[in-house]
């Protein structure tokens, strides 16, 4: 199968990258949380609220599990390497790029989203914590590490265009 999946912790650009890819190499998009909003028909901060983070994760599994497309690119959740059923998957069914920003541009971007429940409920220092304690998964289930710093959002799609076409011709 020749997906590709886009990881790394809240605000490193998997959607703002996985759009922009998806147009440069003309292949169907998903972004996870979206999809899952839709399914749902609420935000993921409500989703938290009423059914709790576990039942959001449950959402993430299925959702990998359920997918039919065959070609196409996703842009998950940041906390999707949590589950190692989903690093499986992902590592089975395509071509996993991590995108490796610095925590502080990355709280830069995210301190004031509303829309992220566990930048609401957690200090910068969790937060902090959280990055570093995901650091391994990330790395461990990605084919392709990225460092995103100093690169703009163009710079980073070309790139990874560059890598996957690349990876393909191999
Ligand atoms: N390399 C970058 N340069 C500038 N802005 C970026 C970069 N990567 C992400 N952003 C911006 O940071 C914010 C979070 O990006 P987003 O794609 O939502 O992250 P994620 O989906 O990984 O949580 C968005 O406003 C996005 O445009
Ligand atoms: O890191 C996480 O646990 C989460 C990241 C979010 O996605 P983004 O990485 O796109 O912000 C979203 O899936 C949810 O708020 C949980
Ligand atoms: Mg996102």
């Amino acid at each position: 199968m020749n997906r590709i999946y886009l990881i790394g912790f809240m605000g490193c650009g998997k959607s703002a990258i996985g759009r922009r890819l998806s147009f440069l190499l003309k292949m169907p998009y998903y972004d996870m949380d979206k999809e899952i909003v839709r399914q749902l028909g609420m935000t993921i901060p409500e989703i938290f609220e009423r059914f709790g983070e576990d039942y959001f994760r449950d959402l993430e599994t299925k959702f990998l599990q359920n997918l039919q497309q065959e070609q196409c690119i996703i842009s998950t959740g940041g906390g999707v390497t949590m589950r190692k059923v989903n690093q499986r998957i992902m590592r089975q069914t395509g071509l996993v790029l991590f995108l490796d920003a610095p925590f502080k541009e990355i709280w830069r971007r995210i301190h004031k989203d509303p829309n992220r429940p566990i930048v609401r409920r957690s200090t910068r220092e969790e937060i902090e914590a959280l990055h570093k304690a995901r650091y391994r998964d990330y790395k461990r289930t990605a084919h392709i590490t990225i460092r995103t710093e100093h690169r703009s959002l163009r710079q980073i799609t070309q790139y990874a265009a560059f890598q996957v076409k690349r990876l393909k011709n191999e």
